[in-house]
């Protein structure tokens, strides 16, 4: 087999790397694995065949009852987020299942792809890390870092931020969309809710599947709006199904969104109603105010109206360097190189490893079992295909492993 292919089958991101490959089988098998598929002799003797290949890559590849879940920490639109602990390695992770059945439902099988490159693949201490891909027939899997002191928005309710801790995490997740953006994606729904705390008090950037990647321009076209109301950039509503080209800067206005709720407990925009607050975003100009019961620096407020600006004007259009110098960011305790190693404001107090003292209580519904499953197809629709590719492990493959031992 000459050198490249093999360089392609070990290679994470090749379409030919052997997990995709493997995933292909499965997948294969899967979706033809249904009766009146099964008539056709020719489908009937490939599956009798591959069933028993199958069912020994299911038990030699990872598996969730690899892991041990402890609880759930965190819920979202196709899925949730369970504390779990590797039974062999005994270490803790952030194990997010997104549902399989949900997805294809709603024909939105596609926005996982950016959330597992960007985690696999950023090697960045602004990101959290994806450890393990894996799927089995109804839910995709993503074991990440645990993030022991939860989100900035259980932080915000907890603490009174001040304008020295708000200086703190605004440099944080600034440091962190200029990593996201140096990998060529927008993030389109910053919010306190996608910032983690580690163990250590710093953060992270979490909940990739609202990115998009730019172009070489870096610009997006892209009609659908997304992201969440309060956080969400005029050009980005206000191009709502035409198809705009808006840039990294629709992650600056939420920024300032960030800084104006840490300083005011309240995000600018929001009023009672979905519609008023768009209203309210698209007329930013007068619709920004400041309560006088609250007393913030004239930097804070210059910072904030430059980021609640409109896009020709927005701080961070010619740079990230223009919102690095701005005077709000001028203190004793830590410059833009050492930011990574000073001392946060807050230090999560863990008794454990495991402990989730951070995270809200979620009810634990059980995982949905396989009664209410893919109710089985009438015909060969194809349901896993959208996935294969999609199984990624960071350590080295056996054949990683094998070819290394030669190499050396
Ligand atoms: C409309 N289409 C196009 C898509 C637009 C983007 C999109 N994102 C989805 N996302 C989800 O369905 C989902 C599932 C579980 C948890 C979470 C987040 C929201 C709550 C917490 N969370 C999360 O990711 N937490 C997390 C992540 C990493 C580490 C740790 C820890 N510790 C915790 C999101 S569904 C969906 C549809």
């Amino acid at each position: 087999m000459d050198e490249d292919i093999v360089e392609k089958l070990l290679d994470p991101r090749s379409p030919l790397n052997v997990e995709s490959l493997l995933d292909t089988v499965v997948a294969l098998v899967t979706d033809l694995k249904l009766p009146v598929l099964m008539r056709m002799k020719n489908i009937d003797l490939f599956v009798k065949r591959y069933q028993s290949v199958v069912d020994e890559l299911a038990k030699a590849r990872i598996n969730y009852k690899h892991f041990k879940q402890l609880k759930v920490i965190g819920r979202g639109a196709f899925g949730e987020v369970q504390l779990v602990r590797h039974v062999e390695t005994k270490k803790v992770y952030a194990m997010k299942l997104l549902c399989k059945e949900d997805m294809m439902k709603r024909s939105d099988s596609a926005f996982f792809w950016e959330e597992r490159n960007i985690m696999a693949h950023a090697d960045s201490e602004w990101i959290v890390k994806l450890h393990y891909a894996f799927q089995d027939e109804k839910f995709l899997y993503l074991v990440m870092d645990y993030m022991p002191g939860g989100d900035l928005v259980n932080l915000m309710q907890m603490y009174e931020t001040s304008e020295k801790w708000t200086r703190f995490y605004t440099a944080e997740l600034i440091e962190a969309l200029c990593a996201l953006h140096g990998m060529g994606y927008i993030h389109r729904d910053v919010k306190p809710d996608n910032m983690l705390v580690n163990r250590s008090g710093h953060i992270k950037l979490a909940d990739f599947g609202t990115c998009v990647r730019m172009n070489e321009n870096g610009v997006v076209r892209c009609s659908t709006a997304v992201g969440t109301p309060d956080y969400i950039s005029p050009e980005v509503l206000r191009n709502q199904g035409q198809d705009a080209e808006f840039g990294r800067e629709v992650d600056y206005w939420s920024v300032g969104v960030f800084i104006y709720e840490m300083l005011y407990g309240e995000t600018p925009f929001f009023k009672d109603s979905l519609a008023t607050t768009y209203a309210n975003i698209m007329d930013h100009e007068n619709s920004l105010k400041f309560p006088e019961d609250v007393v913030i620096s004239d930097n804070a407020k210059h910072l904030i109206r430059s980021f609640l600006s409109s896009v020709d004007k927005r701080l961070g259009r010619n740079g990230v360097q223009e919102i690095k110098a701005h005077p709000f960011f001028k203190n004793n305790d830590w410059t833009w190189e050492t930011l990574r190693n000073a001392t946060p404001p807050v230090i999560p107090e863990l008794r454990s490893d495991d402990d989730t003292s951070h995270f809200e209580v979620m009810t634990t519904e059980p995982r949905r079992e396989a009664t209410d499953g893919f109710q089985l197809p009438r015909t060969f629709n194809g349901n896993q295909l959208p996935f294969i590719g999609f199984t990624y492990s960071n350590e080295l493959s056996p054949i990683q492993k094998l070819k290394n031992g030669l190499m050396n």
